[in-house]
């Protein structure tokens, strides 16, 4: 971090540990219903990062009570067997809700297994029929699934106290997952936002940054956002989990999409680890709780 540095940090740590103790209560009230809710994770494959995420995911479940069902499958998988098991998982009334880890391997198809899995247990809220029901503005929680990240870049900047209110948000990414899902979002009356969606095909980044109130940084490119392009007081958002090794420590480690020195021209910056990876866990789980609610008798 460069000298000066200014910005007020966006505490997802906290943040989603609040959120987790709202679930804890609301998974009480369900248990009392004779509703235990329960995460299954699909995992294929061994890569160590998604690994680390499942493990993760599983803990978090246990802070607040939810059940959790771990499905881990061979790298070579065929799609026949993978298909098998969202079935299994579909049918299984334990399971209330359930996250296919991504990326899968090549030879796997993405668009079908998203398509396969029960838009009720949806926890990621990346079916076609959720992501559907986000451009048709269906506004209830409780009907629908939002995606994780984008509900967490959301409340993680409401709960310190910033409105998003006529600001003029610059997303940089247009990934499923969080570029492409925040726009239909934060246009929605309730939080009146204005988006601008850039991606590798933009020109001149730095000018639609510099007009931003508001960056959310999902590219995927380490440091793609840097200090000269940011307006002075705007709130900066890092969504970027690449996993790069570090020439001076020989580690492998996650470099988010924001340069250290923006947090010294930023008004709030969302630290990386420690932001928005931890909300995305937190409305995961909220994801989970809302569906075992759904699924009250
Ligand atoms: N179906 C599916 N759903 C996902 O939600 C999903 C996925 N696939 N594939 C990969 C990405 C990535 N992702 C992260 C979640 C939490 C942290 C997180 O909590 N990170 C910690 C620590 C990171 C570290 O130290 O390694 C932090 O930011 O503080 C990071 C990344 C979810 N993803």
């Amino acid at each position: 971090m460069v000298d000066g540095a200014s910005a007020q940090i966006l505490d997802g740590t906290a943040t989603a540990a609040a959120i987790k103790d709202e679930l804890r209560e609301r998974v009480v009230a369900l248990k009392a219903k004779g509703v235990v809710p329960g995460l299954g994770t699909v995992l294929v494959g061994s890569d160590p990062g998604s690994q680390w995420y499942v493990a993760g995911k599983h803990r978090d479940c246990a802070e607040v009570g939810i059940e959790s069902i771990r499905r881990d499958l061979p790298e070579d998988v065929t799609q026949a067997e993978l298909d098998a098991v969202l079935d299994e998982l579909n049918n299984d009334p334990s399971c209330t809700g359930y996250i296919v880890q991504l990326p899968l391997p090549k030879h796997l198809d993405t668009d079908r297994v998203l398509e396969l899995i029960d838009p009720a247990k949806d926890a990621d809220g990346l079916h076609p029929t959720n992501l559907g029901r986000l451009l048709l503005n269906v506004n209830d929680p409780i009907e629908t699934s939002l995606p994780c990240t984008p509900r967490g870049v959301i409340e993680l900047v409401e709960r310190h106290g910033i409105s998003w209110k006529g600001k003029n948000v610059v997303v940089v990414g247009r990934g499923i997952t969080v570029g492409r899902a925040i726009g239909p979002l934060l246009t929605r009356r309730e939080y009146n936002a204005t988006v601008t969606l850039t991606h590798t095909g933009t020109v001149d980044l730095d000018a639609h940054l510099r007009q931003a109130d508001v960056i959310v940084a999902a590219a995927g490119v380490p440091g793609i956002v840097t200090a000269s392009a940011v307006k002075p007081g705007a709130v900066v958002l890092d969504v970027g989990v690449s996993r790069v090794t570090d020439p001076e420590t020989g580690k492998s480690r996650i470099a988010g999409d924001v340069a250290d020195d923006v947090a010294s021209v930023a008004s709030w910056i969302s630290p990386n680890p420690g932001g928005v990876g931890p909300m995305t866990r937190a409305l995961l789980l909220k994801n989970v709780v809302d569906s075992a609610e759904r699924q009250l008798p």
